[in-house]
């Protein structure tokens, strides 16, 4: 997907909601365990509910993983049921890899050619020649981790060296590699307050932005600096949204969760416009 049709789609649907993928096999209604495959079932009641209210999904593949081959294989259900049904709809596997260039080419592989993700997200830590195989993939975007919404990220990602912080220098660095066009960047909702100076270096590109809802994050302060011309932002919430009841009506409540973070993107556009 291009940017400027995800830009047609967050237009048309008055949201830049991504809902986060993140299935604890604990939390989800436990009368689901009884099916064949509990987590796809439940992303796709939660996908069923809410695709008219978001652009975007992210399954985060640590959830699929922790279940083995089976947890892998709802992970390629869930996106060849998101592909067929709703190719609209912007695809995010939240996998946080890069490696020596020789193994970064094998993980863009797999998501953006075998799973057929329209994304990936990408530790920038091993530099270029880690990233370039993701970028490769032209018609796809490499979604970069540039300021991260945990605690974590004051250990090394704010960092001043020779005078700059190490997460501008990751931005300002990653816009000379090749194909930089097709990169996106992960900055959390809970570092709004940096967004101002984040824009001056990168004024155009799209974040993906977790950390609202569970983690604290508020999604008004994002918009604040990060919101541009073309709105540039995807504000991701998990938990929030899929947790919202954990009984049989758990994809209405996730529902109207999604759509009370839509209504209010909505005001926002409106008054952006
Ligand atoms: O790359 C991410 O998506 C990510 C980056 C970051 O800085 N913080 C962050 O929370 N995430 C992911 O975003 C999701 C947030 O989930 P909730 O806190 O439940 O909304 C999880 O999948 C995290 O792994």
């Amino acid at each position: 997907m291009t940017t400027q049709q995800l830009v047609a789609q967050i237009r048309k649907k008055k949201s830049f909601l991504c809902i986060g993928l993140d299935v604890d096999l604990e939390k989800i209604p436990q009368q689901l365990l009884t099916e064949e495959d509990p987590i796809f079932e439940f992303n796709k009641a939660i996908i069923d509910a809410t695709h008219h209210l978001c652009v975007a999904y992210k399954p985060n593949t640590a959830f699929y993983e922790a279940y083995g081959l089976k947890g892998w294989q709802s992970l390629e259900k869930t996106i060849q049921y998101l592909n067929q049904n709703h190719p609209e709809i912007f695809t995010i596997a939240d996998a946080k890899r890069g490696d020596i260039g020789n193994t970064s080419r094998m993980y863009a592989k797999a998501f953006l050619e075998d799973l057929g993700f329209d994304s990936v997200t990408v530790a920038p830590y091993m530099g270029k020649d880690s990233v370039e195989p993701f970028l490769e993939f032209t018609d796809k975007h490499t979604i970069l981790l540039a300021l991260t919404s945990n605690e974590g990220a004051f250990d090394f990602q704010t960092i001043s060296m020779e005078g700059k912080e190490l997460y501008k220098q990751v931005l300002e660095t990653s816009k000379s590699w090749k194909n930089s066009e097709n990169l996106m960047y992960v900055v959390g909702a809970t570092k709004a307050e940096y967004l101002a100076d984040i824009r001056k270096i990168i004024p155009n590109s799209f974040l993906l932005v977790p950390g609202v809802g569970a983690q604290g994050g508020n999604l008004q302060d994002v918009c604040k600096y990060g919101l541009t011309d073309t709105v540039g932002l995807l504000i991701n919430s998990s938990r929030g949204i899929l947790y919202a009841s954990n009984d049989q009506n758990f994809a209405v409540a996730a529902a109207e969760k999604a759509k009370e973070l839509q209504q209010e993107m909505a005001a926002i556009l409106q008054q952006s416009i």
